[in-house]
């Protein structure tokens, strides 16, 4: 629906007429406005100086009423007086009262009730003209399968992965969840008048990611004109937005920053965001990015470990481990890896017991500890005597994995682009593999000052069966002190 909307003409406004609608709808614009920045088109529009701007001595550059505010609150209030929003809402049921599910849901409504092929649902409001501003995201969920093929080794290919099956379940839920609903069964589902399809869902997806802020007192949400502004980060970073004593939303230039005429006028979507999360979300990286500053990294139990399935079950944390950068090193955390590294002969156990519904459930236990949240489980480890070994079979983990990430990084190589492939999924594929290997080859020096092991142990032994290692460390009675994991 959405891309037969943009090509057909009915959800799409020049940038060009933004002002107008702003304006009409209570927004204020002081000294700046919307457009394209010659130059730096391929950035979409942004927030442009109209002439010399001085922090510290202008007012707020934009006033965005409170109502004009994509939130929960606000969704649930159109709701209040568009009865065909409310039912959605409702069907919708818990992922309806969640922000995600509101403004999404808000979203496809807004976009219906422009298709001139719907007549009588839901109810127009200033912001069914909003959603036809909003760009069409190259966000890496649009890439094509051979874009994304480019993306192996990095960390970005299980996200966009993970992220196209959680878009599908969810789609598949609204699917089921309004089904019944007469005017989406209607518009949405049928067989031969439905107009909505999963791509529909991707595109919704793609605004609300790109343009939500966390907005102060509200939380979550998407602040039109605000969310006008592009990015740029640490000294770069030009103005900030917060909320007035009334929660209307405000962009404001910082203190010591200048713009000149025709500048831009950037805010920051997140300095500590690293590379991979930055074109996850946002679609691009930053000309002079030079680090991937983050990486989060899966970790598999072993097939071997017979407390595999049990250790899946109980764990309420992700399964991997990050590493960034501080101080010009990395570090590393988890709270996985406490659950890989330990077992049986250790202390960890499991237990079966009954809920009230007669249902099983399993629990685990470190020692007289009850595990009902796996990040506990560090906390415990770090008061044992054996804490230098677990300690020391995590780094051992963590520097197989990170070589078998840098392995496939190696292999992948940079491969050239052919003719499927468009210049910036290419080029950004490549950024990110250069970077995060990068970041990982600094992650082995790393974890190599970590550890010491003892001469009469032979490393590749220890590496690969960690099990064995509180046993021969202590036979010699020499455990590694000089292990540091933080
Ligand atoms: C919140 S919107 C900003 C407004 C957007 N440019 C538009 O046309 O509506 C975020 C999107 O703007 C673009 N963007 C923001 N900052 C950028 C930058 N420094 N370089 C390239 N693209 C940028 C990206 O496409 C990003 O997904």
């Amino acid at each position: 629906m959405i891309k037969r909307g943009r090509s057909e003409g009915w959800l799409i406004e020049p940038i060009t007429t933004f002002h107008t609608w702003a304006q009409f709808n209570g927004a204020r614009f002081n000294s700046i406005k919307v457009g394209r920045l010659p130059g730096f088109e391929h950035r979409g529009s942004t927030i442009i100086a109209t002439r010399d701007l001085a922090g510290g001595s202008e007012e707020p550059l934009v006033v965005v009423p409170k109502d004009l505010i994509v939130s929960r609150q606000n969704v649930e209030l159109f709701a209040k007086s568009d009865l065909h929003l409310k039912e959605l809402l409702e069907a919708l049921g818990d992922f309806g009262r969640t922000t995600r599910g509101a403004v999404l849901i808000f979203l496809l409504m807004q976009a219906t009730i422009c298709c001139p092929d719907i007549k009588d649902v839901g109810v127009r409001n200033p912001l069914t003209e909003y959603i036809k501003f909003l760009p069409d995201e190259l966000l890496p969920t649009f890439w094509t399968e051979n874009e994304q093929i480019l993306l192996t080794g990095t960390t970005l290919q299980p996200a966009v992965r993970a992220k196209l099956n959680s878009l599908l379940c969810e789609f598949e839920s609204v699917q089921e969840a309004t089904g019944n609903i007469q005017w989406c069964a209607t518009h949405w589902w049928g067989e031969d008048t439905g107009l909505l399809t999963f791509e529909d869902w991707m595109r919704v997806d793609a605004m609300y990611r790109s343009r939500a802020l966390e907005f102060p007192g509200v939380g979550d949400a998407m602040v039109p004109c605000v969310d006008m502004a592009n990015h740029s980060s640490g000294d770069a970073t030009r103005a900030l937005y917060e909320a007035d004593k009334d929660g209307n939303g405000l962009l404001l230039l910082r203190e010591n920053k200048h713009v000149k005429k025709d500048e831009e006028v950037t805010i920051t979507y997140g300095d500590e965001k690293g590379a991979c999360e930055n074109i996850f979300s946002y679609g691009f990286l930053e000309d002079d990015v030079e680090s991937a500053r983050v990486v989060f990294l899966g970790l598999e139990i072993p097939d071997d470990d017979p407390l595999r399935p049990a250790k899946i079950a109980v764990s309420t944390v992700a399964p991997g481990f990050r590493i960034f950068e501080k101080d010009g090193h990395t570090q590393w955390e988890s709270d996985y890896i406490w659950l890989v590294v330990v077992n049986e002969e250790d202390g960890l156990d499991f237990k079966l017991r009954q809920t009230v519904d007669g249902q099983r459930e399993i629990t685990g236990l470190w020692k007289e500890y009850e595990l009902d949240d796996t990040s506990k489980l560090k906390t415990y480890l770090e008061q044992d005597p054996l804490w230098d070994i677990y300690k020391l079979r995590a780094v051992f983990l963590l520097q197989n994995r990170v070589e078998s990430q840098l392995e496939i990084l190696r292999e992948v190589g940079d491969p050239p682009r052919d003719a499927t492939i468009r210049e910036g999924p290419w080029r950004l594929a490549g950024r990110l593999r250069n970077l995060e290997r990068g970041l990982l080859q600094k992650a082995m020096t790393d974890l190599e000052t970590q550890v010491s092991i003892p001469f009469f142990l032979d490393r590749q032994a220890v590496a690969t069966n960690l099990r064995l290692l509180p046993q021969l460390l202590h036979f010699n009675n020499d455990s590694p002190t000089s292990v540091r994991a933080d």
